[in-house]
This record gives C-alpha cells, sequence and structure tokens, in this order.
C-alpha cells in the first residue's frame, strides 16, 4: 500500500519531468527552426531564385567587412556642421552600400531583405496600388499600441478608414485648427518669455526637445478633442507610458517568445493602460455622438478631428463606416503618428537655424513682415506667405526628417524594374540614404542649402517625389499638412520674440528610436529681442 502510494508520487513526479521535457524540446526545436533552419532554407532558396544580378551575399549582417566599420562608426559624435549621421544611425547601409552598390539584399533575421536606394525602384514599389507590395505585419505589442488605425491597415479595410479620416486633413478644416496650435505654443512661449525677462540680460537656456515633446502631446490634444481636451490628455499620456513598456519589449535582448502574454508586473500595467486609453476614448465618443443627437439640426460632432472623422463615418445613407473601435483605433494613431514626429522636426529645425544665423535672420524678417511682430495673431493665411520657413522646413525634413527608413513585404513574386523580387522578400527603403543621394540632391547633398526648395518641393529635383520625409504614394503621410502648419505656427512665434543659438554643452549625436532625435536633447540660448 504504501509502496503503491510512493510509485504513485514517483509516478507524478515523472510525469511532471516528461511534461517540462517536452516543453523544453519543443522551445529547443522553434528556436533551431527559427535560428538556423529557416535562414538556411531561405539562403538556399533565394541563391536558387535568385534576385539575378544582384552582389549577394547570405549572413551578410556578420561579414568581417560590416563589423569592423560598425565597431569604427559606434559611439562617434558628430562635428556640429556635418549632418551625415548615417555610419552613426545606419552603419549597416553604409557599409553594404559601399561594398554593393545602391540594391542590395540582406538578412533580417530569419527573413530576406532587399534594400532599395534606387528612386526608379522606390517610386514603383511606393505608388503600387494593387497590395503587392503590403505593409509588414506588426507584432502583437506594436498592435495593442496602435490598435488596426490607418497605419496598419490594408486593401479594402485601409479605403474604407481612409475615407473617413482623410475629410478632417484637408486644408481649409486644418486652418481652422490654426487658432489651436498657436495658443499652444503661446503657452509654452510665454514661461520661456518669462524666465528669460527675468534673467540678466534677458537671456535663458531652455532643452528645447523636451518642450516641444510637451507642445506636440498638447497641440494633438487640443486638436483632436476640443472640448474633452483633458480626456484627451489622460489618454496621451497612457499612450505615452504603453510606448515606452512596448519599446522596452521589442528592444529587450533576452526576450523570451509569448512572454507578452505572461502576467508579469509590466504586463499588467500595459494590460491597465490599454484598458484606460479604450474606456477614456469610448467615454469621449459617447458624449460627442450623445451631444450630435441633441444638436441634429445644426450637423454637430465638433470642428476637431474627432469631430470631423465621426461627421465623416456618420455616411449619407445613415450607415456608419467605421465601427466605434476602428475610431478608437484612429484616435490611438493620431496620438502615434504625430506626436514625436513633428517635435522632432521643431527641434531639427531649431537646431539648424541656430546653427545657420545668416538664415535665421532672413526668416525673422519674413515672419516680421508677413505675420507682424509679438502682439500680431498668427493666422493660417500669414502662414501660407512664409516661403523661407517653408523652404527651411523642407530642409529639416530631408536631412533630419524623423522617419529614417520603411519596409513592405512583397505579397507575391515581383518584378522590379528587371530585378526579380520572390514573394515574402522584406524591402528597406532607406530614406535618409536617398536623401542624401548626389545623384539626385546634387554635388551639395550633404550640406545645408534651403535654397533648393526656391521653386517649391516638386521642383528642386528631377524627381518630383525625391523628398521623400512623408513617404509618397497612397500610404503617404496623412497629416503632413498638420505637421507642416504645427511646425510654421510654432517657429514664427518663437522667432518674433527670440534670437537663439544652439548651447555650447550640446553634442551632435542624432540617434534612431524609432524616430531620429538627438540622443542628449537640444540646450538652445534664447536671448528676448525686445527685453
Ligand atoms: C514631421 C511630422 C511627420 C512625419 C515626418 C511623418 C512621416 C510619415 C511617414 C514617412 C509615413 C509613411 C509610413 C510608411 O508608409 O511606412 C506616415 C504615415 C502616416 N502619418 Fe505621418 N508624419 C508626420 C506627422 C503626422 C501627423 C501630425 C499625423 C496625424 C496627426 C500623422 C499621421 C499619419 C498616418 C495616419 C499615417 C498612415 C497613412 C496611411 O497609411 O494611410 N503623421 N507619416
Amino acid at each position: 500500500m504504501v509502496l503503491g502510494m510512493g510509485g504513485g508520487g514517483g509516478g507524478g513526479v515523472g510525469l511532471v519531468a516528461a511534461a517540462l521535457a517536452a516543453v523544453a524540446a519543443t522551445w529547443l526545436w522553434a528556436a533551431l527552426v527559427r535560428l538556423v533552419w529557416r535562414p538556411y532554407a531561405a539562403a538556399r532558396a533565394f541563391a536558387r531564385q535568385g534576385i539575378r544580378g544582384l552582389p549577394y551575399r547570405p549572413f551578410d549582417s556578420h561579414g568581417k567587412e560590416v563589423k569592423a566599420m560598425l565597431a569604427a562608426a559606434s559611439g562617434e559624435t558628430l562635428d556640429r556642421g556635418s549632418h551625415d549621421f548615417i555610419p552613426r544611425v545606419m552603419p549597416h547601409y553604409r557599409a553594404w552600400m559601399s561594398l554593393y552598390g545602391k540594391v542590395f539584399m540582406s538578412w533580417s533575421g530569419s527573413t530576406p531583405s532587399l534594400c532599395v536606394g534606387k528612386f526608379e525602384m522606390v517610386k514603383r514599389i511606393l505608388s503600387d496600388r494593387t497590395g503587392l507590395y503590403a505593409k509588414v505585419e506588426p507584432g502583437p505589442v506594436i498592435l495593442a499600441l496602435l490598435g488596426k488605425g490607418l497605419v496598419l491597415t490594408e486593401g479594402e479595410d485601409w479605403v474604407r478608414h481612409r475615407r473617413v479620416v482623410h475629410p478632417a486633413f484637408a486644408m481649409d478644416k486644418l486652418k481652422m485648427l490654426t487658432g489651436a496650435m498657436a495658443a499652444c505654443a503661446k503657452e509654452v512661449i510665454r514661461a520661456w518669455e518669462v524666465r528669460a525677462a527675468a534673467a540678466a540680460g534677458g537671456e535663458v537656456t531652455v532643452e528645447v526637445g523636451q518642450q516641444f515633446a510637451e507642445l506636440t502631446a498638447d497641440v494633438i490634444s487640443h486638436t483632436a478633442f476640443g472640448s474633452s481636451y483633458r480626456q484627451g490628455k489622460e489618454v496621451f499620456l497612457a499612450q505615452r507610458e504603453l510606448q515606452i513598456i512596448a519599446f522596452t519589449s521589442i528592444y529587450n535582448p533576452s526576450r523570451v517568445p509569448g512572454m507578452q502574454y505572461a502576467p508579469t508586473k509590466s504586463n499588467v500595467r500595459r494590460w491597465q493602460l490599454e484598458r484606460k486609453v479604450r474606456d477614456t476614448l469610448m467615454a469621449i465618443i459617447d458624449e460627442r455622438l450623445a451631444a450630435a443627437k441633441e444638436t441634429a439640426a445644426t450637423g454637430g460632432y465638433g470642428s476637431d478631428l474627432l469631430g470631423l472623422m465621426l461627421e465623416a463615418n456618420a455616411g449619407e445613407d445613415g450607415k456608419r463606416v467605421m465601427t466605434m473601435d476602428e475610431i478608437i483605433d484612429e484616435c490611438k494613431t493620431f496620438f502615434f503618428a504625430g506626436y514625436e514626429t513633428t517635435s522632432h522636426l521643431l527641434t531639427w529645425a531649431m537646431f539648424l537655424l541656430g546653427t545657420h544665423p545668416e538664415w535665421q535672420q532672413r526668416l525673422r524678417e519674413e515672419v516680421l513682415r508677413e505675420c507682424g511682430g509679438a502682439e500680431a495673431p498668427i493666422s493660417a493665411d500669414a502662414l501660407s506667405k512664409l516661403k523661407l520657413v517653408t523652404m527651411v522646413i523642407y530642409e529639416t525634413l530631408r536631412l533630419y526628417g524623423a522617419v529614417t527608413l520603411t519596409a513592405r513585404r512583397a505579397t507575391a513574386d515581383a518584378d522590379l524594374c528587371g530585378v526579380k523580387v520572390p514573394k515574402g522578400t522584406m524591402v528597406l527603403i532607406p530614406f535618409a540614404i536617398l536623401h542624401r543621394d548626389e545623384e539626385v540632391w546634387g554635388a551639395d547633398a550633404g550640406e545645408f542649402n534651403p535654397l533648393r526648395f526656391r521653386d517649391g518641393v516638386g521642383r528642386a529635383t528631377a524627381h518630383p517625389n525625391a523628398l521623400l520625409s512623408f513617404s509618397m504614394g497612397p500610404r503617404s503621410c496623412i497629416g503632413q499638412d498638420f505637421a507642416m502648419l504645427e511646425a510654421k505656427a510654432t517657429l514664427a512665434l518663437i522667432l518674433q520674440r527670440f534670437a537663439f543659438e544652439v548651447a555650447p554643452e550640446y553634442v551632435h549625436a542624432p540617434a534612431d528610436f524609432l524616430t531620429l532625435q538627438p540622443l542628449q536633447g537640444l540646450p538652445v540660448v534664447l536671448k528676448l529681442l525686445d527685453p
């Protein structure tokens, strides 16, 4: 009996051990398939089917030449006059391009990748309307952060979403948001004025990177949610914390597959925040729908981005085009896509103007002429006359565009200007490298020269779409006019009030953490023009 019981206990332990061994064997098998077999099989398949005629070496990222170049470039900071951050930010690409030319293959984990630096090919990929080059499937963490908003949808869903979101970003509607944008910027700048006025010589040093992050968050919260701004800001703060959790997990080198589902401390926090974002957005939307019912005669969902989206969503026959969950996903997308990008644009514009005083003075003269002095209100019409400011913003986007690279996946075998691209290939388009191509931009491609845009953005080079900071084609940035308007209004308000230079302690070290930013922020010395 006793023996029998002991035998039963031993059987239980044995079973547990067997189960653990089975789990370990499954994990080991999965790791072998992922890390060894798939790259090997993919390399063989590519060698056979070829992206024929292209320089090709499997497992390039471990090549000796690339390793040497990586070692040489890592940690380097740049001279302030140099805008060539490629060796620092994209050392693989620089190395590969110098070895293999503008089009080459590489490997990203087990996925074969084609890196495309030839403008004609880029144009073909980005203008595709057939779904041949689709967005890359996001991981579960990014999906939870962004939802199935415009950035991540495909096919019919994308067409439906774009139809609803597009009217909110029409220029005549955006013009009505200029007042809200300028009011947010004025509040931030007013605080600088107070500090400068109290300081000796009317001078104050401000870390503008951080300040612009707060400003663009405020602008999105106000312009998207109008009177529900406070709840909108809560959503924004929760989204920002979610973003940090998401990227900490994605960039964690010892990440264990499947861990995102375990109830760890950070996952529990993530779930709480996701619930908070959803519940708060749902409450704002419910309020709007109720208010719209009451004011049906005046047709009022509100003139902010959410209101315009709800109006377009109502459809002519009263049938909703998008579900409320999809509207929530679009709201999350606004925060994600429109906050850091615009904040970095402002930061880099201040860097370039702070290191080019002659351009700063030319812009100030233009602003004072077209918009008036510090007391004059900023209007969308006056902003549309700021030609030099626009040229400097384009040049900032060319040299320091927030998005340095985009990717697509070939959904079927394709012929890309004579190159065979097998189905499944990841196609990488390094915007930052294309923006420095001397064949496209001329011998001064590496220099700050806003005059190249004097005849407009489409005439700066032989290719009308050579500036790719907002991408091009059907999936190009829906918020580009919004970002340009916000940048112009903010720069005009600063130029009206301050002369500035980059502080001596600034270290020029552009870094790409999803978006291109100065690694240690941007301290700027602001001097009141009229102390
Ligand atoms: C300087 C500021 C900005 C830059 C540099 C920028 C850049 C980009 C780029 C490169 C894309 C294409 C990505 C790809 O196809 O892989 C994109 C798409 C998008 N952007 Fe922006 N963006 C900016 C501001 C904004 C703002 C302010 C908003 C909204 C408030 C916004 C919303 C979007 C959306 C929704 C998409 C997806 C469009 C679609 O696929 O239909 N962006 N952006």
